[in-house]
């Protein structure tokens, strides 16, 4: 143990792992707790890191998770998976097909002395207690996979490491999903490692965001700065959308309309399931969605028009520039045609309002 109780948690891990041609070499340090996506292209690692960072791969290094010291090569210092104190859910759930679901999820629960996350509210937070008499084979692949993870919680583990575990979801189930695992890292001080290639669930889910690629960490940090940094593939093409962090000040429920606060003003989107007043929310800000103006437009009708300042510009495909600007605090990004950028004269250091017209509540 290397623990030191003032220091701020933090995940570590300088893992070093070779197969045939593949060559994992990342020194990580991440926040200990909220969720980091490992993001990338197949192949590029991402699952490999997962299983070295639990045991399962035996990479060399040092790995620590929030003081507690699950490998260190230098020392000779290895612990094996099952005494490593982890969660694991594998984008396939692998439920014992002869047990019922609540049987399933106390067999997780093996560290019954130190809960850290009690079986009944794993159960409350996934919402599975209708589910708990059940046999696996009569459950639907989200109803299975948040069994899953509600197994993994009954382990009381330090971290939760999940690897594509909607991947194998169609679109309809993966949504009904997604709430549940908003809900439980809201709820929960678990840090967790979320392996995804699929950049709306990391942008929905994690606060935090290592790019890989070949092996290696291309880019780390706030998952709000990665998606808009112009270097990045994150930001390049149709899909490059900015994420927004804010908090519901009022809904109209005439108009169904809500409105968020966030550092660089207020944004106003339309919404059939508004969040109470209060609530910390994420707003998805398509970068398509987004146009420029030198000044504030009178009688339109776009809703949300925001001061912002040009941080950069890129070319992005055939006749089309990506912009990143800043909105406060606020990263955003702007899709617009070249000639539109040459005829405002767009130059990092402009001073625009950003008109922003397709903006999404995720969740
Ligand atoms: N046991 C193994 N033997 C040989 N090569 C392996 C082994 N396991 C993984 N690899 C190789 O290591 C590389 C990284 O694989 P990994 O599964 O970690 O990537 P990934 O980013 O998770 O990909 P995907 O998104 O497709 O799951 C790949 O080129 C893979 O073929």
């Amino acid at each position: 143990m290397n623990s030191s109780p003032s220091a701020e948690p933090r995940i570590l891990a300088q893992l070093r792992w070779q197969r045939q041609a593949f060559t994992l070499d990342v020194d990580l340090d991440l926040p200990g707790r909220g969720v980091t996506a490992l993001f990338g292209p197949s192949g590029c690692g991402k699952t490999s890191c997962l299983r070295a960072i639990a045991g399962l791969e035996r990479a060399q290094g040092r790995v620590a998770v929030n003081g507690q010291l699950w490998q260190d090569d230098s020392h000779g210092h290895w612990l094996p998976t099952h005494r490593r104190t982890l969660g694991y859910v594998f984008q396939e759930a692998s439920l014992f097909s002869h047990l019922t679901v609540q049987a399933n999820i106390a067999y997780g629960a093996k560290r019954q002395d130190a809960q850290r996350v009690a079986i009944p509210q794993a159960v409350e937070l996934l919402g599975i207690g209708p589910l708990m008499q059940r046999m696996p084979s009569g459950l639907s692949g989200g109803e299975r996979q948040r069994v899953a993870i509600a197994r993994a919680l009954a382990s009381s583990p330090q971290l939760l490491l999940m690897d594509e575990p909607l991947a194998a979801l169609d679109a309809q189930r993966k949504a009904e999903v997604l709430p549940y695992l908003d809900r439980l890292q809201r709820a929960l001080d678990l840090p967790i490692l979320y392996v995804s290639h699929a950049l709306d669930e990391v942008a929905q889910l994690a606060d935090h965001l290592v790019l890989l690629q070949d092996g290696r960490v291309r880019a780390e940090g706030p998952t709000d700065i990665l998606l808009s940094r112009l270097d990045l593939p994150l930001s390049h093409g149709e899909a490059a959308a900015a994420v927004v962090s804010g908090t519901v000040a009022s809904h109209d429920a005439d108009d169904h309309l809500s409105t968020v606060l966030f550092s660089g003003g207020q944004l106003q989107l339309v919404t059939t399931r508004p969040r109470p007043v209060g609530t910390d929310v994420r707003l998805r800000v398509p970068a398509s969605g987004v146009s420029l103006a030198l000044a504030a437009p009178a009688d339109s009708s776009i809703l949300n028009s925001l001061p912002a300042r040009v941080i950069g510009l890129r070319e992005d495909g055939p006749g089309l520039v990506m912009v990143a600007l800043q909105a406060g605090e606020t990263p955003l990004l702007a899709r617009i045609t070249q000639r539109s950028a040459r005829h405002l004269d767009l130059v990092p250091g402009s001073e625009v309002f950003a008109q922003v017209k397709g903006v999404a509540l995720l969740d």
